[in-house]
C-alpha cells in the first residue's frame, strides 16, 4: 500500500498534468492561467475595468486572464506586462489595453510607469520567479517580492542592505492606488513569516494561498494584500 505522502504527491502530480492539458485546450499560453483564475476567485484581486501591473508577464498567461477580467472592451481599463525577457502579447484572449514592457522590473522608475497611467494601478501582480533552483530560492523569490511590495507601496524590503537599495529607482509612495490589492508569488521558507506581516501594515487583509495549479514539490505560494491602506500623511 502506497503510503500518505506518496499518493498525495502522485495526486498534486497529475493534477499539475491535467492543467497544462487544460491550458493547451482552452488557449491559454501555459498553465500559469489556472493559478490566477484561482486567486481571482478566491479573492477578486482583478476589477472590471481596472488597471492591472502584471510583474514577470512572460510567457503571457497571466495578461490573457487580467484582460478577461477587465470585461468587455467597452468598460476600457488596462494591463502593463513587464519582464526581464523578450515579451510578446498573446493574441488570444488579449485586445489594445494590454501593452508590454521589456524591463528588469527591480530597475524600474516611477518616470517608466507614469508613461502608461498617471493614476497608478488597481492591482498589481508579481510571478516573477529567477531562473535558478536551489537553496537560495526562498530569499531570491523574497528579493522579487520586495521589489513588487515596492513598486506598489514604495516601501523597500530590507533583504540584502544597501547594496540592493541603491539599485531600486523607486523612491515614492507607491503605484498601488488606495484601496487596490497585490499578489505576490513567494517561496516558503525563512523570512516569509515577516515578510507577510510587513504586508499588514500596508493591507486592510492578508493571505497567503497555495494554489491548486503549482507544481506537486513546490513551496510555492502567494503573498496577498487586500485593500491597500491610504498613505499616511506626513
Ligand atoms: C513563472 S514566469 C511568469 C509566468 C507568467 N505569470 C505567465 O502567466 O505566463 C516568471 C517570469 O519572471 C520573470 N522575471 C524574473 N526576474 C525578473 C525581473 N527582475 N524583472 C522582470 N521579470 C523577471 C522571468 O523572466 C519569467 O518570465
Amino acid at each position: 500500500m502506497l503510503s500518505r505522502p506518496v499518493v498525495a504527491a502522485w495526486t498534486k502530480q497529475t493534477l499539475t498534468d491535467h492543467f497544462f492539458k487544460e491550458a493547451k485546450k482552452q488557449g491559454y499560453v501555459s498553465r500559469a492561467a489556472f493559478k490566477l483564475i484561482e486567486i481571482q476567485k478566491k479573492h477578486k484581486v482583478i476589477k472590471p475595468g481596472g488597471k492591472v501591473l502584471d510583474l514577470g508577464c512572460v510567457p503571457g498567461a497571466w495578461l490573457q486572464v487580467a484582460c478577461q477580467q477587465l470585461g468587455p472592451r467597452d468598460r476600457g481599463g488596462l494591463v502593463l506586462g513587464v519582464d526581464i525577457q523578450e515579451v510578446s502579447i498573446p493574441p488570444k484572449f488579449c485586445d489594445d489595453r494590454v501593452s508590454v514592457l521589456q524591463a528588469d522590473a527591480r530597475l524600474l522608475t516611477p518616470e517608466v510607469l507614469q508613461a502608461y497611467t498617471t493614476d497608478g494601478f488597481d492591482t498589481v501582480l508579481s510571478d516573477m520567479l529567477h531562473f535558478t533552483s536551489g537553496v537560495n530560492d526562498v530569499e531570491l523569490s523574497l528579493e522579487l517580492a520586495g521589489t513588487a511590495m515596492n513598486v506598489a507601496t514604495g516601501h523597500y524590503y530590507d533583504l540584502y542592505g544597501e547594496a540592493f537599495e541603491q539599485q531600486l529607482g523607486f523612491k515614492h509612495s507607491g503605484f498601488l492606488r488606495p484601496g487596490g490589492n497585490l499578489v505576490m508569488k513567494v517561496y516558503e521558507g525563512s523570512g516569509t513569516q515577516e515578510f507577510t506581516k510587513l504586508m499588514q501594515q500596508y493591507f486592510t487583509k492578508v493571505v497567503r494561498l497555495r494554489v491548486e495549479a503549482s507544481r506537486s514539490m513546490s513551496r510555492e505560494f502567494y503573498a496577498i494584500g487586500l485593500g491597500r491602506k491610504a498613505a499616511k500623511k506626513k
